[in-house]
């Protein structure tokens, strides 16, 4: 029976836990923190305790170790800095394919997007590990954590920088602002904040304002190279719409984009649509949301 390894730094794993459930046999987590994350749903939970100043990725190799008997397994990553660690020393350690950006996992295994979310591939495996959207906190009343202590590698937290958004989970998100090129400024957008302040809502960007103008974090960029979100709203501003966002945001329940190209893309897969300038319909909105 192929069983299912979460690895993970904290509680929010809710979409890895679904996918383990369709993968069936057995699912463990193995969370490295300061503390044991409280995570139901899940047969058995490992604590990897960090030590103070310690990243959690000086973790990967003691990771690895643990799943040295998980050769035919289905592992599972968050999509998230240190998990991505954990993954790779996994993958390395068991010589094991490493799948990103799979839409469905099975125990043989996964339909996989391809060609920037155009169409999908199947893949099949025996034994796999796979980078997916870590999603929602999972409810608390899950096992106790056994503690498994490890040596980590020889890395120090020396200084902390916040950036200015701070970590998102845009996978948890019910409601996102993204904001595209349309953007003439980093400060203008504060008029998506403020947008996304009244509508109790996530702030997220298509890839060049976090690779090009790093005006946000990697961890806000939705696409097919970044976040895939599935909100119930999905508010795109000044985004034209390539298939390598769209692919990112196509579960989205209700899509409003603003454009000031009357043929940008984005308005094909949109329920409503306003054509105009975002320098003046997104004050608009936000002042008649709040
Ligand atoms: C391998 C690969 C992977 C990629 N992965 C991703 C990914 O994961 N995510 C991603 O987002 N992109 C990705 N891209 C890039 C992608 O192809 C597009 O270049 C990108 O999504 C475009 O971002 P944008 O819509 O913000 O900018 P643009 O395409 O430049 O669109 C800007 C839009 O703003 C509108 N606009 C301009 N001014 C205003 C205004 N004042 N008011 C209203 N509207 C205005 C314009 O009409 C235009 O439609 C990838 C590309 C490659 C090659």
């Amino acid at each position: 029976m192929t069983n299912t390894w979460i690895l993970t730094t904290d509680e929010r794993i809710a979409n890895l836990v679904e996918v383990a459930a369709a993968v069936g046999g057995t699912t463990t987590v193995i969370a490295v923190a300061p503390s044991a994350p409280a995570v139901g749903g899940v047969d058995s939970v490992i604590h990897i305790p960090t030590a103070e100043n310690v990243p959690a990725e000086a973790y990967a190799g003691v990771v690895a170790g643990l799943l040295a008997d998980a050769k035919g397994d289905v592992i599972l990553a968050a999509n998230r800095p240190a998990e991505r660690s954990f993954a790779g020393a996994a993958a390395a350690a068991l010589a094991l394919p490493v799948i990103v950006g799979a839409t469905s996992v099975s125990a043989e295994g996964a339909e996989v997007a391809r060609y920037g979310g155009l169409t999908n591939e199947t893949v099949a495996f025996k034994g796999a590990v796979l980078v997916l959207e870590g999603g929602a906190a999972v409810e608390a009343d899950g096992p106790a954590a056994q503690v498994h202590e490890g040596t980590p590698m020889g890395a120090e937290v020396v200084d902390v920088q916040p950036s200015g958004s701070g970590p998102a989970n845009l996978a948890a998100a019910r409601r996102i602002v993204s904001c595209g090129r349309g953007f003439k400024a980093e400060e203008d957008l504060a008029l998506a904040q403020a947008l996304a302040d009244a509508l109790g809502a996530e702030i997220a960007c298509s890839r060049p304002l976090a690779e090009g103008t790093a005006w946000m974090t990697k961890d806000r960029y939705v696409g097919v190279s970044g976040m895939r979100v599935s909100p119930d709203v999905y508010v795109a501003l000044g985004i034209s719409g390539q298939v390598q966002h769209t692919s990112g945001m196509a579960g989205s329940k209700i899509v409003v984009a603003v454009n000031s190209d009357a043929e940008a893309p984005i308005f094909q897969i949109s329920d409503y649509g306003i054509v105009g300038d975002i320098y003046d319909v997104v004050p608009a909105l936000t002042a008649a949301l709040s």
